[in-house]
């Protein structure tokens, strides 16, 4: 008679992105608790499964802090289907013994791909030449205003890791040319490298902003980085929201202090600043870099491999509490 397998308890509380595409490759190989489908309160199904659940798929809308973790006394692993796992509370996960992995390099090329489509389009003007046609406003008096040359910009990445490194050789084949600040120099790569993310601006025409948040990277471009970047200078970023102190970013682009921004990460999102969306040198996407259906496929592939592991007892893939 065939043995009827166990399949190992993993709580989701909000289901991300990868889930809701590839449900079944979850359901087939785990006992999926899916929090959001029980009438109960969060709190109360929680508690409910408290004593049992060992793994918990996060998600950005539903931060894991202290409180969350409190509920779940036999918690041992917090998978992240994110690259960035910035809403995990990480210092109290290692204060209970609880690891935390996340989606390593499965969504690089498509966060690249969407910050040099961000990059090209504010320089270009792809978005607003679209809504200029789409409001009749184009006529034969040809006023429609410049755009700026991608090749021959000096492009400066922050956070030189496997997305902004897929950003960095994308942008080459565009003749830019490419620096960068990162937590460390990379030795085997030729590109400039500032220790000071002040002096990469001074010496760049554009940032692209592709780091972690984390407590160092918080608010790491300020005012006086913006000012350092100058009136010609473009911003993108598809990092974290918060690594931009937001009040200035918008002030410097109402000021007209630099040239334009495109941006996919906000600091209160869905909250955007309503002088960001009434600006034309500005181009908003909605926090979806990683969306597309091989990335997610990718990126399911990943959390699913790290939950395999560590139910049964191998190291984990891409093990992210260093983050
Ligand atoms: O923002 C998306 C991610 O961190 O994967």
């Amino acid at each position: 008679m065939a043995q009827t397998q166990i399949r190992p308890e993993v709580l989701i509380v909000t289901p991300p992105g990868s889930f809701t595409y590839f449900e079944s490759d979850f359901t087939q190989k785990f006992n999926v608790l899916k929090a959001w489908e029980s009438p109960l309160p969060l709190d109360q199904y929680v508690t409910t499964h408290a004593q049992s659940v060992q793994a918990l798929i996060c998600h950005a809308y539903t931060p894991v802090n202290a409180d969350l973790l409190q509920l779940l006394p036999a918690l041992k692993l917090v998978a992240s289907p994110s690259t960035g796992a910035d809403y995990v509370d990480k210092a109290e996960c290692r204060r209970r013994g609880v690891a935390v992995t996340n989606a390593g390099d499965a969504y690089s090329e498509d966060v690249a791909d969407i910050a040099v489509g961000l990059f090209i389009d504010v320089h270009r003007k792809i978005s607003a030449a679209d809504s200029y046609v789409r409001r009749g406003l184009w006529s034969s008096k040809g006023d429609y205003p410049l755009g700026s040359k991608i090749g021959g910009k000096r492009v400066g990445i922050v956070g030189l890791g496997s997305i902004g490194y897929e950003v960095a050789k994308r942008l080459e084949a565009f003749g830019c040319k490419i620096s960068y600040n990162s937590r460390s120099e990379r030795p085997s790569l030729s590109y400039p490298f500032y220790s000071n993310v002040c002096e990469l601006a001074a010496n760049t025409d554009a940032l692209i902003i592709c780091c972690a948040l984390t407590d160092q990277t918080h608010h790491m471009i300020n005012k006086e980085v913006l000012s350092a970047l100058g009136r010609e200078g473009v911003i993108v970023n598809v990092g974290r929201g918060a690594v931009i102190d937001e009040k200035e970013l918008v002030k410097c682009l109402v000021n007209r202090e630099i040239r334009g921004a495109g941006l996919d990460v906000f600091e209160k999102e869905p909250h955007i600043p309503k002088e960001l969306v009434e600006m034309d040198n500005v181009v908003l996407s909605p926090h979806k870099a990683v969306f597309t259906l091989e990335s997610f496929k990718r990126g399911s592939e990943v959390l699913i491999a790290n939950l395999e592991a560590f139910f049964s007892n191998k190291p984990l893939v891409t093990p992210a509490m260093d983050e």
